[in-house]
């Protein structure tokens, strides 16, 4: 059987998973009859050139993009720029290409995709989004005749793994230092916390899920970089865990968009998805609810995806159709406002009281105080509304919005939320000002 050659850019984290699994012959992979004969990196040494004896290494990737021995390029560099170019020449030169790159597809992917159809060679990218999980593969597949009305679910495996090593009393630091060193984090690790890295997914499934092009600018985005031990101890007592969410709610063209750490009840299954693994639950009409759960980064999990998509492509190839992906024609979004309960963090010098602020705002919301920290969990209530309470209170002497917590509510629409301890709590004495 004549060998499709594939080129990898990138041998790091997720180019080096898949160039040890493709390098193992499982008998699915054999039969798809993938070497992998070049690959891009940064720095090229003689022990490096040694552990990869069958691939001829190279610091200039356009090198390979203009092989014409070599058929599917797969992308592991990460970025936007560099990719950009390399595959679109890659693209241009009639290769497939497969990448793992969701800063560069929530970019660029409406252009590369046209491209690729340009010239009937596929662009593949399940990897980009939520690692190990086939979730862009259940989408393009499995909806044919159902309608998604709301997606929500864990995007960004640093995130969660950090903040379960917080609930479990690990600071942020110590927690973010393991999540690069396992792989899990992004070169630069701001995207991660700051939410970015998942709202570059929540883009690519709104495509997928609702046929919505949205912007980054229209999601609600919140890191984790601000949570303390104090708020954990809050979700705690209200019977939750604080999990870094994606949620999509659709109504016709709208599209309300959050990336946030939220509230999630321990009744609620995302409260048990814990670490690097990532989850998501997708409503729709018929299948009602389905639920897909895995690890969302690290070098094998992540590489497996990539692997899958390799094996796809080399079987178009092999069973000489063509694999054309079709342009997709999608409609932009409109903003969808809606209400969510909100657990709001204060600090106070103690000469406050959670009731006295509350009436201030002119509310009735249940308090709990731990230490400085004073946490109100309001009704369900707009961003706007958040934005002017947030103004009217670090406008008081004595107390600092430290942040905003949502409540996970799935659906959006105003229900009770079920939460514990849902009356007045102080852990320590607190007078009246
Ligand atoms: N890590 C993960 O768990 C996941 C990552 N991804 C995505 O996969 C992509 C790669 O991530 P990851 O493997 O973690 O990244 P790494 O930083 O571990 O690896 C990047 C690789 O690209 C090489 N590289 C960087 N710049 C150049 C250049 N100018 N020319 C040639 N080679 C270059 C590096 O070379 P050198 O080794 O010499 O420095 C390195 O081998 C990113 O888009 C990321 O978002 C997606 C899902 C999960
Ligand atoms: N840095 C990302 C890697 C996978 O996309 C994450 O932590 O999820």
């Amino acid at each position: 059987m004549t060998k499709i050659n594939v080129g990898l850019l990138g041998l790091g984290t997720v180019g080096k998973g898949v160039a040890t699994i493709v390098a193992r012959q499982s008998p699915q992979l054999a039969s798809a009859g993938l070497k992998i004969t070049r690959a891009a990196v940064r720095t090229i040494t003689p022990e490096r050139q040694a552990h990869f004896p069958d691939i001829k290494l190279t610091t200039d990737a356009f090198q390979i993009v203009n092989d014409p021995e070599i058929q599917i390029i797969v992308e592991a560099i990460g970025g936007i720029d560099l990719p950009y170019a390399l595959i679109q020449q890659a693209l241009r030169n009639g290769k497939h290409v497969i990448t793992a790159n969701k800063d560069l597809i929530a970019t660029h992917g409406q252009a590369l995709t046209a491209l690729a159809a340009s010239q009937h060679v596929a662009l593949n990218y399940e990897a980009a989004v939520m690692g190990s999980i086939p979730i862009l593969r259940t989408l393009n597949t499995s909806f044919a005749g159902d309608t998604i009305t709301s997606l929500a679910g864990i995007a960004n495996g640093t995130s969660n793994f950090i903040l379960s090593q917080m609930a479990r009393g690990r600071s942020y630091q110590g927690a973010l230092a393991d999540a690069q060193q396992k792989g899990f984090a992004e070169a630069d690790p701001t995207n991660d916390v700051e939410g970015l890295d998942a709202s570059y997914k929540l883009l690519i499934l709104c495509r997928l899920a609702f046929g919505l092009d949205a912007t980054l600018a229209s999601i609600h985005r919140q890191g984790i970089t601000t949570l303390t031990a104090a708020d954990f101890a809050a979700a705690k007592h209200f019977g939750c865990t604080i999990k870094p969410l994606i949620r999509a709610i659709r109504r016709g063209n709208q599209l309300s968009l959050t990336v946030a750490p939220a509230l999630v009840p321990n009744t609620n299954p995302l409260s048990h998805v814990d670490d690097e693994f990532n989850a998501i639950e997708l409503t729709s009409t018929n299948t009602k609810s389905l639920v897909l759960i895995g690890p969302g980064a690290g070098s094998l999990p992540t590489a497996n995806a990539v692997v899958a998509d390799l094996q796809a492509v080399a079987h178009d190839i092999r069973g000489h159709q063509t694999p054309t992906i079709a342009a997709q024609v999608l409609l932009t979004a409109e903003a969808l406002e809606l209400k969510t309960p909100q657990l709001v963090v204060l600090d106070t010098d103690l000469s406050i009281t959670g009731a006295a602020i509350a009436d201030h705002l002119g509310l009735s919301c249940v308090t709990y105080q731990h230490n400085n920290e004073l946490t109100l969990l309001s009704p369900a209530v707009t961003d706007e509304t958040i934005d002017t309470w947030r103004a009217t209170l670090n406008r008081l002497k004595h107390v600092k919005v430290q942040h905003v917590l949502p409540v996970f509510n799935p659906d959006g629409r105003a229900h009770q939320t079920q939460l514990q301890n849902l009356t007045t709590t102080s852990e320590t004495e607190s007078q009246s000002f």
